[in-house]
C-alpha cells in the first residue's frame, strides 16, 4: 500500500518524495518512480547517489516481479553495475540484483527462525533463492537441503554458502521443487530398504525425515504445503510464508488444521501489495 507523503518499505530511512518506494540491497537502490516523474529517472537517480554514500547503483522497478525466477524487470536511472553483496546479521550474500531474487525486507524473519533451530537439525528449504534462510539454518547447525530451480541461484548459493563458512552444511539441488518433494515422498525404496507395509511393491508410507521445514513461497503457489509436509516428521516445523488479505486467515488456520498441522504463531511480515501482505504461519506437524 502507498503510504501519503513518502516512500514505503524505506530500507535506509529518509523521506524521497521523487519515489513510490525504495530498497537497498547491498549497495544496488531499488526504487519505483510513480508515473508523474517517469521522464526524471536520470536526475532522480544522480540524487539518490549523491546523498547516499553507501549507493552505487539505482534501478528503477518497470514490472512486477515475474516468472519462475520471481525477478522483475530494471532500468538503469545511475551508476550500471548490478553485482554487489549485501551484508545481514553478519551473513554477506554476494548476487546479481537484476538477475536472481532478493527480498532484503525478510532479515529479521531468517533471524527468528534460524534460532529455532536445534543443532543436528535436519532442514529443508525450498525456493532457496541465493541462501539467506539456508544459510543461517546451517549456521545454527542445521543440515540443510535447499532446493532451487534457476541455475543461476544455485551458483550464487554455493558461493554464499563458501562466503560465510557453512559450504558443508547445505546441500544444493537444482531442482523443481514440487517435483523433487512428490519425488522423494512417493520414491520406490532402495535395495535394502524396508517399506514397512509388506513389501512386495506396494506403497510406501512418506519419508518423513525432516525436522523442520522453511517456506519462501512465491506468489500463488500455497499448493507447496500439500509437497513438502509429507516429508516433515510428526512433531516437525514448518515456518510456512504467504500472501493473503486479512480476512483470509481465519479459513487458512482452519485449513492448516484440518491437515493435521497446529498453528503456532502467525503475524504479518509486511504489505506487498494494497490490502495484501505476506504472513508467516509456524506449524506444527500433529502426526
Ligand atoms: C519467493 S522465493 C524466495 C527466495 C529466497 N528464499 C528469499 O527469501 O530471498 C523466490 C525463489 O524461488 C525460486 N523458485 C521459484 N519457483 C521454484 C520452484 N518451482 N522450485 C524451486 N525454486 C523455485 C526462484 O528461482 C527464486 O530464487
Amino acid at each position: 500500500m502507498r503510504r501519503k507523503g513518502g516512500p514505503r518499505g524505506s530500507a535506509s530511512g529518509g523521506v524521497r518524495p521523487d519515489v513510490e518506494s525504495f530498497y537497498l540491497v547491498g549497495d544496488v537502490a531499488v526504487v519505483s518512480i510513480s508515473p508523474a516523474r517517469q521522464g526524471e529517472g536520470r536526475r532522480i537517480g544522480e540524487a539518490i547517489i549523491s546523498s547516499h554514500k553507501n549507493v552505487r547503483t539505482v534501478l528503477n522497478k518497470i514490472s512486477k516481479v515475474e516468472g519462475e525466477r520471481r525477478v522483475a524487470e530494471f532500468e538503469v536511472l545511475a551508476g550500471g553495475g548490478t553485482l554487489t553483496c549485501h551484508r545481514e546479521y553478519g551473513y554477506s550474500y554476494r548476487l546479481d540484483v537484476a538477475r536472481v531474487f532478493f527480498n532484503p525486507r525478510l532479515a529479521g524473519e531468517r533471524m527468528r527462525v534460524a534460532s529455532k533451530v536445534l543443532p543436528g537439525e535436519r532442514a529443508i528449504v525450498p525456493f532457496a533463492g541465493v541462501g539467506p534462510f539456508a544459510i543461517p539454518l546451517a549456521a545454527a547447525a542445521a543440515r540443510v537441503l535447499a532446493l532451487e530451480i534457476s541455475p543461476e541461484g544455485c551458483r550464487w548459493l554455493a558461493e554464499n554458502a563458501k562466503l560465510n563458512g557453512v559450504g558443508d552444511g547445505i546441500e544444493i539441488v537444482n531442482a523443481d521443487a514440487f517435483a523433487f518433494c512428490r519425488a522423494l515422498t512417493g520414491r520406490a525404496p532402495e535395495e535394502g530398504e524396508t517399506t514397512g507395509s509388506g513389501g512386495g511393491g506396494e506403497a510406501r508410507p512418506p519419508e518423513r525425515r525432516f525436522d523442520r521445514a522453511v517456506v519462501p513461497t512465491p506468489y500463488g503457489r500455497d499448493d507447496i504445503l500439500e509437497a513438502i509436509s509429507p516429508l516433515v516428521k510428526a512433531g516437525g516445523a514448518i515456518h510456512f510464508y504467504t500472501f493473503k488479505k486479512r480476512h483470509q486467515v481465519e479459513g487458512l488456520i482452519r485449513d492448516f488444521e484440518g491437515r493435521g498441522l497446529t498453528v503456532e504463531h502467525h503475524r504479518r511480515c509486511g504489505n506487498v501489495a494494497p490490502g495484501v501482505s505476506r504472513w508467516g504461519f509456524d506449524l506444527r506437524r500433529l502426526e
